[in-house]
C-alpha cells in the first residue's frame, strides 16, 4: 500500500485556450488534512474535479489512494468520498431516503445499518425522517458528509465545505472533519479561502497560484518559518505575493 494518498505529477488541464493547471506537481500523505489554497480562479476546483475523476486531464497524472484516475477511475471512485460546494439532493425526499438512494448506488451493504452509523459519525441524529428541502446550509453539509462517507472512503475530498456557513455550523463541521481524520484515518484534501479554518483544521496546506504550486509544507512549519507573521492570512498574502518573509 502506497503511503501517499494523493500523488500528482505534471499535470495540465487547458480549456480551451485558457491554462487552468500548469504542469502541476504535488503529494499529500496519507492521515493528512491537507488544505489547497489559492486566489479565485488558481485551479483549486479544477485540481479537485480532475482528482475524483469527474474531468479528464490535459495531460500528467495523478493517483489517488494508489489508483491511477485515468486508467483505474472505477477503483478512484470506490475510495473517495467527495462534497462538492453545493451538494445535491433529491429535496422532496426525506435525509434516510436520500441516504438509501445513495447507499444502494454506491453499492453499500447493509444499508439501514450503515446509514446509522454515518449519521452518529457526523452526529446528527433526529433528522432522517425529514424531507431535505427543508433543511439549513449547515444541515445539508453534514448531510453531504454523511452521504460522502457512506462506503467508507480512504480519501474525502471537500470543495469549500464551510463557505456559507455561521460560525456554529463552521465549528460543527470543523470537528467532523477532525474526528473523520483522527478517529477514523480518512485523508481529507480540501479547497478553501477560510483561512482561519485552515489553522484550525488542516494538518499541512498547498498554495495554487495560476495553475501552479507556489508553496507547500505543513502548517506547524508554515507558521514558524515566518516570524512576525501572526496568521496564515498574513503568511497566505506575502506569499501569494510572491515576497516569502
Ligand atoms: N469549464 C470551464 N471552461 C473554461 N474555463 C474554465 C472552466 N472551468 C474553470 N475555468 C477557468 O479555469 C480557471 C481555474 O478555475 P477553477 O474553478 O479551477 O479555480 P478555483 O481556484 O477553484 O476558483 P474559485 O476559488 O473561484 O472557486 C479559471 O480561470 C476559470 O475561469
Amino acid at each position: 500500500m502506497t503511503d501517499m494518498a494523493i500523488q500528482i505529477t505534471g499535470l495540465v488541464k487547458q480549456y480551451g485556450e485558457k491554462t487552468a493547471l500548469e504542469q502541476l506537481t504535488l503529494s499529500v500523505p496519507r492521515g493528512e488534512i491537507f488544505g489547497l489554497l489559492g486566489h479565485n480562479g488558481a485551479g483549486k476546483t479544477t485540481a479537485v474535479n480532475i482528482l475524483t475523476t469527474l474531468l479528464p486531464p490535459s495531460s500528467g497524472t495523478a493517483s489517488v489512494a494508489g489508483r491511477d484516475i485515468q486508467t483505474q477511475p472505477a477503483e478512484v471512485r470506490r475510495v473517495i468520498g467527495y462534497l462538492p460546494e453545493n451538494v445535491q439532493f433529491y429535496d422532496n425526499l426525506t435525509l434516510h431516503e436520500n441516504l438509501m438512494f445513495f447507499a444502494q448506488l454506491s453499492g453499500v451493504q447493509h444499508p439501514a445499518a450503515r446509514i446509522r452509523v454515518v449519521l452518529d459519525i457526523v452526529d446528527f441524529p433526529g433528522h432522517e425522517r425529514e424531507r431535505m428541502g427543508t433543511f439549513s446550509k449547515g444541515m445539508r453539509q453534514r448531510a453531504g458528509i454523511a452521504q460522502a462517507i457512506l462506503h467508507e472512503p480512504e480519501v474525502l475530498f471537500l470543495d469549500e465545505p464551510t463557505s456559507g456557513l455561521d460560525p456554529q455550523g463552521v465549528a460543527t463541521l470543523r470537528n467532523i472533519i477532525i474526528r473523520l481524520n483522527r478517529e477514523l484515518g480518512v485523508t481529507v484534501f480540501m479547497n478553501t479561502h477560510l483561512l482561519g479554518e485552515v489553522t484550525r483544521t488542516c494538518t499541512s496546506i498547498g498554495i495554487l497560484s495560476a495553475g501552479e504550486l507556489i508553496y507547500q509544507d505543513s502548517i506547524a512549519a508554515t507558521m514558524n518559518s515566518f516570524p512576525g507573521q501572526d496568521s496564515l492570512e498574513e503568511i497566505y498574502l506575502s506569499i501569494a505575493a510572491g515576497t516569502p518573509s
